[in-house]
């Protein structure tokens, strides 16, 4: 059975020139095996950089702050970046938007596959061979044997983003960090992709998910937490949070956001845009653009706290162990919506 991930109280910063910018702020969740969670919130929110420390790929002016990003009782964060290299790729992998990022565009697939599987040990060189065009074969790119004989950019859009994928999952990782995996390609490559992953997940690999879109998350994924200006604002089963948002944040994100194959309706956006994280609104940063703010919000500032609204307090308290666990949510505002 793979480990659980488990990350609390995450902090990260970038230190400009004269400057030090907290753009992840005491962030906290847990990926169970086999299980996903959404990442959302606008452009700017945090969600790359939170994910890009638990894998301890910053730039260099970035800098993990506090927390711990713990997988089976090793903490990620605590690790030499030697150790970290050790893990990174063979026990956690991650698929991001622009496949170049992670391919190596001078060597063929199959440098690179077996490369991978012999500098983490995982096997000799034949055995490598016969993973990589297995895995090949797995994420859907036709005449495998062929076509590990190629290099990145011989590949389209979609077979590039495939064979990332094939780069992420050929060690067979507890968890799967994917970036907008399906943003740069079409529908139907849009798809198959999620299929991959959802036997990936049937397989029991934990998956995080960052999305913009709320169609794909929603098919995809368990749970969801939502991001504003590099906090946690809420977070909870992701058919919950769909059917009744409570932070007045995540009820405006759903409705400026065009969900796949949801029937055409007018989409209302947040008014105003994210703060510069440099001139963060003191109490609750979202105050300036809530439709529900009143004087406290814009003074003190909620943590995020579990939240038993209308209606959910039986489900909460109802039961033990996983059952509990699964109706949990949390949210951080001091007006969150009740739904009766
Ligand atoms: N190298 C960097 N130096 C300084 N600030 C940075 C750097 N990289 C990111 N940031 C800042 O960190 C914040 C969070 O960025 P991040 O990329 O995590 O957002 P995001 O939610 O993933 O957005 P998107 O959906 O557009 O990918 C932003 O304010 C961004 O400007």
């Amino acid at each position: 059975m793979s480990p659980s991930l488990e990350v609390e109280g995450l902090r990260t910063e970038f230190g400009l020139r004269d400057r030090v910018l907290r753009v992840v702020d005491d962030v906290s969740f847990t990926v169970e095996p086999g299980q996903a969670l959404a990442i959302v919130g606008e452009s700017g929110s945090g969600k790359s950089v939170a994910m890009r420390s638990v894998m301890r790929l910053l730039p260099k002016t970035g800098r993990i702050a506090g927390g711990q990003a713990r997988l089976g009782g090793t903490d990620l964060l605590a690790l030499s970046e030697r150790q970290m290299r050790k893990v990174r790729g063979r026990d956690i992998g991650m698929v991001f938007q622009n496949a170049m990022e992670a391919l190596n565009p001078t060597l063929t697939l199959e440098r690179q596959l077996t490369e991978h599987l012999k500098w983490h040990g995982i096997c000799d060189h034949a055995e490598a061979k016969r993973r990589a065009v297995e895995t090949l074969g797995d994420v859907g790119i036709p005449e495998p044997e062929k076509r590990i004989r190629t290099y990145p950019f011989q590949l389209s859009g979609g077979m590039r983003q495939r064979a990332m994928i094939a780069m992420a999952m050929v060690t067979q990782p507890s968890v799967l960090i994917a970036d907008e995996p399906t943003t740069a390609v079409d529908v139907t490559v849009q798809r198959q992709l999620l299929d991959l992953l959802a036997e990936l997940k049937a397989r029991g690999t934990g998956i995080i998910m960052i999305t913009h879109d709320l169609g794909v998350a929603r098919y995809f994924c368990d749970d969801a937490m939502v991001m504003y200006a590099g906090r946690v604002v809420e977070h909870g089963p992701i058919r919950r949070l769909l059917s009744r948002p409570a932070h007045p944040y995540t009820t405006g994100l759903f409705e400026s956001t065009l969900e796949v194959g949801a029937r055409q309706r007018a989409l209302l956006p947040i008014p105003g845009s994210p703060p510069d994280l440099a001139y963060r609104p003191t109490g609750c940063a979202f105050h300036p653009r809530c439709g529900r703010a009143e004087e406290r919000c814009g003074r003190e500032e909620q943590p995020l706290l579990p939240w038993p609204g209308h209606g959910e307090v039986d489900l909460l308290h109802a039961g033990a162990g996983p059952e509990r666990n699964a109706e949990r949510r949390e949210v951080a505002c001091w007006k969150a919506v009740e739904h009766g």
